[in-house]
């Protein structure tokens, strides 16, 4: 069977009329890390709780190595290690005693790996989870959801809370989960983090899904940041160029963002008194905060 690990059709969870997650369609092949990011209440977590079961869909379906994810949950946890956005566990236990706890549940009889992933991620699993800080209950959560080197880890920004020596550990061991062929999909707020380790993205914006790429190719579709200054009053109108938006004008200026080819630009240029040009690409961060702010630009 060669079941994507995520599969959603429409997926949707409303609380309201259009408070939730919206027609959420998207497929996720197993071995690939799936970066899913988004602003604060954009989506990430409901679409999380609807694809484990927590939620049930109000619209569309959601499978998960072809099982159900509501009418399957049981069976899609099998499967799954999950780690919740905010990580509730019983403040009387200590580190080992919930790893010995999960491993029963899991019909798990060797905690070595939980034992090691602990180890990396210097934690002290002797300690009760009460008196832990919030960046070590953050590391039990990420122990736990690891231990049993499950086929597909869903993860709610896992790196909160940690500092940025653990979060390298925690990102260096999702490389080493995809390199033994099982799925991670992330939920993140912080771009600079699912770059390191995503091979596509999501952005959810407002419930909806506005785009999905792979990295290399979002970075090659990026605009150019373009700023001309001119010896002379421009005669043509740039403005018009179907390839540039033009984000402030001056009568002998004109700053905007260039998609495509440049040629057009620089026949449109060539017969006026250029005085400086400088042509530079933008950064996947401006593109995200675009896309954030504005559901983006509409690349060719
Ligand atoms: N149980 C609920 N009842 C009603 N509305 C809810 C419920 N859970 C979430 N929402 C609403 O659904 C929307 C999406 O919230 P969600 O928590 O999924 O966002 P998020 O992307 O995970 O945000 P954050 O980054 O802040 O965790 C928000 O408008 C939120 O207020």
């Amino acid at each position: 069977m060669n079941a994507d690990a995520i599969e959603t059709q429409a997926l949707s969870k409303h609380f309201a009329p259009g408070v939730g997650v919206s027609a959420l369609t998207l497929s996720v092949p197993p071995g690939e890390v799936f970066g899913f990011l988004g602003p604060n209440g954009a989506g990430k977590t409901t679409t999380i709780r609807t694809l484990l079961g927590f939620l049930r869909p109000t619209g569309g379906e959601g499978r998960i190595f072809g099982l159900d994810v509501w009418r399957a949950r049981e069976a899609v946890h099998a499967r799954v290690g999950y780690l919740p956005g905010e990580v509730h566990l019983n403040p009387a236990w200590t580190g080992q005693e919930l790893l010995d706890r999960g491993a029963r549940l899991r019909g798990l009889r060797d905690v070595t790996y939980g034992l090691e992933v602990a180890g990396r991620l210097d934690l002290d699993l002797t300690r009760r989870v009460g008196a832990l800080s919030k960046g070590n209950r953050q590391k039990v959560g990420v122990t736990l959801a690891l231990m049993h080197r499950p086929d597909l880890l869903i993860l709610d920004e896992p790196t909160d809370g940690l500092d940025p020596l653990v979060q390298d550990t925690v990102l260096a061991l999702l490389r080493e989960a995809r390199a033994e062929g099982r799925t991670v999909f992330l939920s993140s707020h912080v771009l600079s983090e699912v770059e390191r380790v995503a091979d596509r993205v999501g952005i959810i914006r407002a419930g909806q899904l506005v785009r999905v790429d792979r990295l290399p190719d979002l970075k090659a579709s990026l605009p150019q940041r373009l700023h001309v200054t001119f010896a002379a009053a421009p005669r043509a109108d740039l403005a018009a160029l179907p390839g540039l938006t033009v984000t402030r004008a001056g009568l002998l200026s004109v700053e905007g963002l260039w998609r495509g080819d440049p040629n057009p630009l620089l026949r449109a240029l060539a017969g006026e008194q250029v005085r400086a040009l400088s042509f530079t690409p933008s950064s996947l961060e401006d593109a995200f905060m675009d896309e954030y702010r504005t559901g983006g630009p509409h690349v060719a």
